[in-house]
């Protein structure tokens, strides 16, 4: 189909998700929850996967567009030559409001008499299955497939021609017309029927209940809140699990092979989401995440795995939807992923910090999170000096990557912060011993790092023990505070990445090879990472060079679409947003830099004024 990525608006009620593109069409929506397969998979081929789409009988994209508010409303209009008509689209919250996931379409008449129609190809089973349509006694069209049915309630006629169900209207001012559509078990009982007014009603309320608990009010803060509603929104909210982005197989490279299923947890995404939500008043549900994450790794943590289903689930088998040509012809569509079961030593340190982070801000002291810290550390002591995947799953062989061992360190460190706080009771000898041996690690690692991943030469560190390439993870060296940001070879780093890894100012995670097949194990290309370019904002503002900081944070602003989402990618040739959208792991970096800037320019503030309380990492908390 051919909308662009940034084209897609995003609405969810917690549990799923759907896309809305610009032409007033639902192109991808998996029902009931984030991971289950597609009704509507157009996005991923063509109008026969699927679609819903309500716009004008003549056709076109919406004028305007824009959510209501500090909410997941989305409201569209188009002026025709006949009139305006406005059409909100929302899913309401499914546990708070209705119990079955729905998605609910208002169409408002606002000049005119404007001839609407309202378009519907179900197609079940990412866009494989055809369902059987009928007609219940209700006057509700249901739609019914093996496990699943979907309801469609409205007040307006609906008819069937092609394999597609139509209903035509005509609104005027004043007019509204409701369409929901609402998934349900096929063997059970109907579900009741919805009243759209009421819970648009309440899901208004709910988006302005929680937005209301932000403790952030810089001057980036309509970016920043709609950073945290779209990170909210990738939470299933069940289990406190967060999606990495509610799509699979957006391309990395347009046309290409780089293409892969997101809607499920990693605990690396997952980590830095809730570090960026406790930093911002969400301690709620970064203490459901907690949950979820003592849930998922319960047992031995030699079974950890970087990647879990929402719920828990560890089966993720990687499958090719064969029937699917893809995103603007990019294949293979995958479902399910492959680096399930790939080892990640970084993720280690990512869990840990999170863990830390979220003590730091208040989240109550948990047993069980103390215990797993103290477990994952016995695992890690005994095979931090594996070589692993790392942070960017590479399909390539495993390598000794600098940044996993860097983070391998802070899983260390901030473990020994957590013993060091610990009571000195009777178990004082036990611990110091303890202690002595993880600092022992800790330096051991330290060594390790500055020995074999770091190249005198040219001042920086590199990919991988002995290799010349750089990456973009390093960005991370200062931020986690393995090395101070003044140190030479963190400098040198910084700057040997903004020549050779950025293009057009935007940052790429490592070379790529094109055609032939390179590190990752792939063939062609990606565009630039955009937790990357936020990261390198981040570096700069840490070693003092602020304007270009927020010169740089502010081009990153400007490549988000009209209603602030971003993709993973930015490809700096073609201009556009690629990879999976809305991209949790370039929101939460997005909100972690506004904040930085904005703790330095207080403190840049108060220096001025004279007070001699200087920028401090506790400003950032
Ligand atoms: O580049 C190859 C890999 O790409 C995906 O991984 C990326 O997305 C993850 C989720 O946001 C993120 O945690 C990781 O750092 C990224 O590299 C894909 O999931 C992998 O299967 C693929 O090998």
């Amino acid at each position: 189909m051919s909308n662009r990525i940034e084209d897609y608006a995003l609405i969810g009620d917690m549990q799923t998700a759907a896309l809305v593109g610009r032409d007033g069409s639902v192109d991808w929506l998996c029902l009931p929850r984030f991971d289950s397969p597609a009704i509507f998979a157009g996005l991923l081929g063509t109008e026969d996967n699927g679609y819903w789409k309500i716009a004008p009988l003549s056709g076109g994209v919406s004028t305007r567009r824009q959510y209501q508010g500090d909410s997941l409303i989305l409201e569209s209009e188009w002026e025709t030559p006949r009139g305006t008509i406005r059409v909100t689209d929302f899913m309401p919250p499914s546990d708070e409001l209705i119990g079955a996931p729905a998605i609910v379409r208002i169409v408002e008449g606002i000049s005119g008499q404007v001839p609407v129609r309202s378009e519907i190809r179900m197609r079940f089973h990412y866009g494989k299955v055809v369902p059987w349509v009928r007609r219940h006694d209700d006057g509700r069209t249901v739609a019914v497939a093996g496990p699943d049915s979907v309801w469609l309630q409205s007040d307006t006629d609906h008819y069937g021609r092609g394999m597609t169900t139509y209903a035509d209207l005509t609104v005027g001012p004043g007019d509204r017309h409701a369409f929901v559509l609402s998934w349900w078990p096929s063997h059970a009982q109907p579900p009741l029927g919805t009243d759209a007014e009421e819970v648009l009603q309440d899901t208004q309320l709910f988006w302005q209940d929680w937005v209301s608990r932000c403790t952030y009010d810089g001057p980036w803060r309509d970016a920043v809140v709609r950073s945290l509603i779209t990170l909210k929104a990738l939470t299933y909210a069940p289990t406190g699990g967060i999606v990495a982005a509610p799509t699979t197989s957006l391309p990395e490279d347009v046309g290409g092979v780089r293409n892969w299923d997101y809607r499920y947890t990693w605990l690396r995404d997952a980590a830095m989401t809730l570090s960026s939500l406790v930093r911002t008043g969400f301690l709620e549900e970064a203490t459901a995440w907690r949950e979820w994450l003592l849930r998922a790794v319960a047992g031995d943590p030699e079974n950890l795995q970087i990647m879990y289903g929402v719920g828990g689930e560890r089966r993720l088998t990687e499958y090719e939807a064969d029937w699917l040509p893809g995103y603007e012809h990019s294949s293979p569509v995958r479902i399910g992923n492959a680096a399930a079961e790939q080892f990640q030593l970084d993720v280690y340190g990512e869990v840990v910090d999170a863990l830390h982070h979220g003590r730091l801000a208040g989240m109550e002291g948990h047993d069980n999170a103390h215990q797993l810290q103290l477990r994952l550390m016995d695992f890690l002591e005994d095979n931090w000096r594996k070589p692993d995947e790392g942070i960017w799953e590479v399909r390539g062989p495993r390598r000794h990557f600098v940044h996993s061992k860097v983070m391998a360190w802070v899983a260390v460190d901030r473990t020994i912060k957590l013993l060091e706080a610990g009571p000195g009771d009777s178990a004082a000898a036990h611990l110091e011993r303890h202690l002595e041996r993880l600092r022992g690690v800790r330096d051991e690692i330290h060594h390790e790092v500055c020995e074999y991943g770091y190249d005198a030469e040219r001042n920086t560190f590199t990919q991988y023990y002995g290799s010349l390439e750089l990456d973009a993870s390093l960005l991370l060296i200062p931020q986690v505070g393995f090395l101070p940001p003044d140190d030479k070879r963190v400098v040198g780093t910084i700057e040997a990445i903004q020549h050779e890894l950025t293009e057009d100012g935007f940052v790429r995670r490592y070379p790529t090879r094109g055609e032939s097949v390179g590190l990752d194990g792939l063939p062609g290309d990606e565009g630039a990472f955009l937790a990357c370019s936020f990261w390198l904002a981040d570096d700069l503002a840490m070693i003092g060079r602020v304007e270009e900081a927020r010169e740089l944070f502010e081009r990153l602003l400007a490549l988000r679409n009209d209603l602030g989402l971003l993709a993973e990618e930015w490809d700096p040739r073609l201009g556009r947003q690629v990879g999976n959208f809305p991209q949790a792991f370039s929101h939460v970096p997005l909100i972690d830099t506004a904040l930085r800037l904005t703790s330095l320019s207080r403190a840049e503030k108060r220096a001025a004024g004279g007070s001699s309380r200087a920028a401090s990492d506790d400003d950032l908390h």
